[in-house]
């Protein structure tokens, strides 16, 4: 398993410091990571085929998930990891007119043209719906062969916030000092970015995003995730539009070496080989 590179689309420029406050704001924090169990609170996304189905669901970071056991099985299996009979949704659809489609594409430039990359943010309280409706949307991206191969863990609680902080600045201190290298950090000295993550601790929500590199069907057989990273991405792009458009500001960010300890910490199954090393070692 392999932290994903960090994704940063825009320099967060001084002169533009002024907007954000006051602002509601978000610092979202994407990981990739392995398949979802528990931790935190999570929000899974069901099949859009399964109706009258809450695509809310809460997990208890208490419960016991080891039920779902370990995939020990391939996938040499002639069923289909979806129902044989999938029921497809109907798509319903009434062409904009041309002028129509110019405005609101060009309405919708604006928006997503006027988002920035911030490190700063207000810790004014944000509507926790509008939180769940922010995720719900990112789940409507597409995935391969419809596996939705992504979970997404949201953290406000002020302690779990604080233990982040502290896991990401002492990695990013190191990732500065010695693992990024003299032509990283000369690329990113434009940026003004450096270890110190206060933000972390600002932000009323950080949002984990975690690949699952594969499900677990309900015969305990492994459910094969395809084209997981770029579904991820997809979601994660979805994502970061959403909060955008609801009026909120984002970091996207992928914090160097810190998958194990984070995983770690907000309970999530075990990864990569890195992960059953650092679970060993500490
Ligand atoms: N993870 C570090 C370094 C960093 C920062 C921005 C960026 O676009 C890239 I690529 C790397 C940090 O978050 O400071």
């Amino acid at each position: 398993m392999k932290e994903s590179s960090l994704m940063e689309s825009f320099p967060f420029f001084a002169k533009h410091g002024h907007m954000v406050l006051g602002c509601f704001a978000v610092a979202l924090l994407i990981n990739l990571l392995l398949r979802s169990c528990r931790g935190g609170e999570q929000f899974v996304r069901p099949f859009r085929t399964e109706q009258n189905h809450n695509p809310i669901k809460e997990l208890n970071p208490d419960e016991d998930f080891s039920e779902y056991g370990e995939a020990t099985d391939g996938v040499e299996d002639d069923s289909p990891s979806l129902p044989e009979n999938l029921e497809h949704v109907k798509f319903e659809y009434s062409r904009p007119t041309e002028n129509e489609m110019r405005e609101r594409s060009r309405k919708f430039y604006e928006i997503t043209n006027a988002r920035r990359t911030l490190r700063f943010f207000s810790p004014d309280p944000v509507p926790r719906d509008v939180i769940v409706n922010i995720i719900k949307a990112a789940g409507t991206s597409p995935s391969g062969a419809h596996t939705e191969p992504w979970t997404f863990v949201v953290v406000s609680n002020p302690d779990l916030k604080s233990d982040i902080r502290r896991i990401v600045e002492h990695e990013e201190e190191l990732n500065y000092a010695k693992r990024m290298g003299k032509r990283w950090t000369t690329d990113l000295r434009p940026l003004g970015t450096n270890w110190h993550k206060e933000y972390l601790t600002q932000a009323p929500y950080l949002i984990f995003v975690f690949k699952q590199d594969y499900g677990i069907l309900p015969n305990g057989k492994r459910k094969m995730h395809y084209y997981k990273e770029m579904s991820v991405a997809i979601a994660c792009g979805i994502l970061i539009t959403a909060i955008q458009y609801a009026g909120l500001v984002t970091l996207t960010s992928t914090p160097l070496n810190c998958g194990p300890a984070l995983r770690t910490l907000l309970k999530r199954p075990m990864g990569s080989l890195r992960h059953q090393a650092y679970e060993a070692l500490n």
